[in-house]
């Protein structure tokens, strides 16, 4: 199995606490997710930094796109995004429309299904259109309620769509391993690590957990 990669979500609202998080998990993760709040609340002058500051990890904004997203996208592409998200929701137009403002800079899209009725059509659709990443997603809210993307994870994956699953919704370590035997490509983990009394230590721990699974 290739070797799954971890997403750090950074959901902090401060631009210093966020990039010191950055620093303290550097070493364990592969992708930087400036999450949605984050992103929303700095803009794309984090997404400067933090390229400036990292330029050989992987970068993912989370935009969760709903229109315009060739424009809104393409800029944040332009700043030094590897991954953008967009929202299944959006439909198939707006996708579309990040998909080609990635292409225009070498770039990748992220399909997020949060709240997606159809996802197994959705994700079809997208990967078709040409999105590299399908995006299981359960979001704060949604965990706060008691859902969980297991059950979501699962049904994707057997769909064999030869992109990658990335997958988020409260991730900790005791549901690390179940994850990525189920055939999630890309571990996004939040709060796990961020709440932790060491960030450094918890995303330690999971790096051995997801390696240790994936072998
Ligand atoms: O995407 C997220 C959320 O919608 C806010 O933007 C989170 O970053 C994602 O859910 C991962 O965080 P945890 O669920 O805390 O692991």
């Amino acid at each position: 199995m290739a070797r799954p990669l971890i997403q750090m979500a950074l959901d902090s609202l401060d631009f210093d606490q966020t990039v010191a998080l950055a620093d303290q998990v550097a070493p364990y993760v592969d992708i930087f997710e400036i999450g949605t709040p984050c992103i929303k609340y700095n803009g794309i002058n984090l997404v400067k930094a933090l390229r400036q500051r990292y330029p050989d990890k992987l970068l993912l904004v989370d935009l969760k796109t709903m229109d315009a997203g060739e424009y809104e996208a393409g800029a944040f592409y332009a700043a030094g995004a590897d991954i953008c998200t967009v929202l299944g929701v959006s439909g198939l137009a707006t996708i579309a429309g990040v998909i080609k403002a990635a292409k225009k800079h070498a770039a990748e899209t992220q399909i997020d299904l949060i709240n997606v009725a159809d996802k197994a059509e959705c994700a079809r659709e997208s990967v078709k259109l040409g999105a590299q990443i399908v995006g299981i997603h359960t979001g704060l809210d949604a965990q706060a309620a008691g859902q969980t993307p297991f059950g979501d994870l699962n049904d994707i994956a057997r769909l064999g769509l030869g992109v990658r699953i990335s997958v988020a919704g409260g991730i900790k370590q005791a549901t690390v391993q179940q994850v990525v035997e189920a055939g999630a490509n890309i571990i996004v983990v939040g709060a796990a690590i961020y709440g932790a009394p060491s960030p450094a230590e918890a995303a330690r721990e999971i790096r051995e957990l997801v390696d240790a699974a994936a072998v």
